[in-house]
């Protein structure tokens, strides 16, 4: 293994690696290699002599030139191959459908251009492939659709033209799918739009697609942003959009849509964005908007709707961006009123006084006391500005670590949004009544509990019917798999939660579990997006702070055996 990833390495890369017959692991990533000359790439030549090489490095270097004919001779075990970030020009030769072991094809990033090969569908081991931001034109091979395994595949800011492929509906496993920004037209194909893998992201904005928003978009259940905006769809929205409950964010402006916002969408509530601009809807603005209470991006100007403004939840709160411009007497009264008043208003919404906890918390009562736990207490309440019913975690600041904890889960749980993550309503920093330090977190209200109450029931009469069916607890552990794979997957720098447990995991009305409790969560390194920095045990020492009988037993470091709970 050679690894020289992230210096300030420049010239070229030395023709006698050409010897290490059983190099494995070649990286360069982030230096300064090349000579921003064609031919650059020309060592690609003798790394055939490599056989053993299955990981190569380049990305984000300064190599010019075209991709050689050569590439098709590097080993034939060959799984990653990163030439992102570079100046690389011309078509990927068709002998790259020789490396028929890659996984992560990434060459995002240049100047590539001309139209994809075919050979590109015989990588059917590939996990990822990155051909953003190129030139390439011609249409989406229909071929790609062989690439069964994909997770992740980006084809944005490039000149793609023509229909999308109705065989990207055979890539079963997709979580991310980027076409932006092309010159793709015709309809969406309902094979792609279904894909019910999709659970990070489907973007198809900025092309010129025509027709109706399929049905089938009802399939993605589990995706967290989709984004159509800025092509030429019409007709009306369909209600299955209503089925999409993890979106968080919702992008449909610049189309052509008609008629009214569908009343299913209201169950959509953990959508913190919406854009639905420069269509032609009509009706009234639906009053459940008001009761999402993670949005804080209303965009619905340039429609022609009409009727009065809902009055409560975003539509008072002057922390969000909204956007009206709605052709409406109604609407123009409401843009009359007087700001100072509405944004006096907002500020208490947005960050809760002490004051407000308490009266909705009955002072804090023994009779809302919902539990405790090692960082404080939960405490049930309704808050009166809305009549949200929701659960107040007031911090135990004697407790060492405490108020950092507080810290931690602020800035962590604002930036994530995820149907099954317990959603951060708003926090308290105060002081109470005896003028000691205060701080709270306030979140949705989990009314059926915590799987730890469910799988370990008191047997009282109050308790009695708790047991969870089979189709239930299968339920709840792909809800808790699927929060995971959304901190996993989801960010540059993965997250662990180092605290995974049945008291940590709560179910809502619908029995939806809810992942919760982030005071212990960090940022990883991210190995996976730098093939120079291996991830070592050590970077997870952080997760020994969790409750010792569920941190994973490969991160338990002395030599005690321990046992494993989950
Ligand atoms: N949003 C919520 N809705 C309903 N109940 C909740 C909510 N958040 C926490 N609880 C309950 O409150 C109790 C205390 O929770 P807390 O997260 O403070 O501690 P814990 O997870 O039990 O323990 P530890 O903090 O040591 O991990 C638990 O019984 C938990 O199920």
């Amino acid at each position: 293994m050679l690894d020289f990833g992230e210096n300030g390495l420049t010239g070229t890369v030395p023709q006698n690696l050409a010897s290490f017959h059983d190099l494995v692991h070649l990286n360069f990533y982030d230096n300064s290699l090349g000579n921003r000359k064609v031919g650059d790439l020309n060592f690609l030549d003798f790394l055939a002599n490599c056989t053993s090489l299955k990981v190569l490095a380049l990305d984000f270097n300064q190599f010019d030139g075209v991709l050689p004919n050569s590439i098709a001779n590097l080993s034939s075990r060959l799984r990653w191959l990163g030439l992102g970030g570079n100046i690389i020009r011309g078509g990927i030769p068709n002998g790259n459908g020789n490396l028929v072991n890659l996984t992560d094809l990434e060459l995002h990033g240049n100047y590539l251009s001309g139209p994809l090969p075919n050979a590109l569908g015989k990588l059917q081991q590939l996990w990822v492939l990155y051909l953003n931001n190129n030139k390439f034109s011609g249409s989406i091979p229909s071929s790609l659709g062989n690439l069964t395994k994909l997770i992740k595949l980006f084809m944005d800011e490039n000149k793609f033209e023509g229909s999308i492929p109705l065989s990207l509906g055979n890539c079963q496993d997709l979580l991310e799918l980027n076409l932006s920004s092309n010159n793709l037209n015709g309809t969406i194909p309902k094979q792609a739009i279904g894909l019910s893998s999709l659970s990070i992201y489907l973007v198809m904005s900025h092309n010129s697609l025509t027709g109706t928003l399929p049905f089938e978009v009802g399939y993605l259940k589990n995706l967290w942003k989709l984004d159509l905006s800025e092509n030429r769809l019409s007709g009306e929205i369909p209600a299955s959009l209503g089925s999409c409950t993890s979106l968080v964010s919702l992008h449909l402006e610049g189309n052509s849509f008609e008629g009214a916002i569908p009343p299913s969408l209201k169950t959509l509530r953990g959508l913190d964005e919406i854009d639905l601009s420069r269509n032609n809807l009509s009706r009234q603005i639906p009053e459940f908007f008001s009761k999402f209470l993670s949005l804080k991006h209303l965009n619905l100007s340039h429609n022609d709707l009409f009727g009065k403004v809902p009055s409560e939840g975003i539509f008072l709160n002057g922390l969000v961006l909204l956007c009206f411009f709605i052709t409406c007497c109604n609407v123009k009264k409401w843009r009359k009123r007087p700001l100072a008043a509405s944004s006096l208003k907002n500020r208490r919404l947005a960050c809760i006084s002490y004051a407000e906890l308490s009266g909705s918390t009955n002072g804090f009562s023994v009779d809302n006391l919902i539990g405790s736990g090692s960082f404080g207490s939960v405490y049930k309440g309704v808050l009166s500005s809305n009549g949200a019913v929701i659960a107040v975690k007031v911090l135990n600041l004697q407790q060492r670590g405490g108020s950092k904890s507080f810290v931690n889960e602020c800035n962590f749980l604002r930036s994530l949004r995820h149907r099954n993550l317990l959603m951060v309503i708003t926090a308290c920093s105060s002081v109470d009544h005896q003028r000691n330090d205060f701080k709270s977190l306030v979140f949705q209200f989990m009314s059926n509990g915590s799987l730890d109450q469910w799988l370990h029931p008191i047997e009282d009469e109050q308790h009695q019917c708790k047991r969870l069916s089979f189709i239930q607890r299968l339920n709840i552990a792909m809800d808790v798999a699927y929060a995971l794979q959304y901190i996993h997957l989801h960010f540059q720098k993965p997250i662990v939660l180092c605290d995974l447990k049945p008291s940590n995991v709560l179910l809502n009305e619908d029995m939806v579990a809810h992942v919760g409790d982030y005071g212990l969560a960090k940022f990883v390194i991210d190995a996976s997006h730098n093939p120079s920095k291996n991830q070592s045990m050590s970077d997870f020492s952080i997760a020994l702070k969790g409750s010792i009988e569920y941190i994973p037993p490969g991160l338990f470091s002395t030599n005690n055996s321990i046992q494993a709970k989950v």
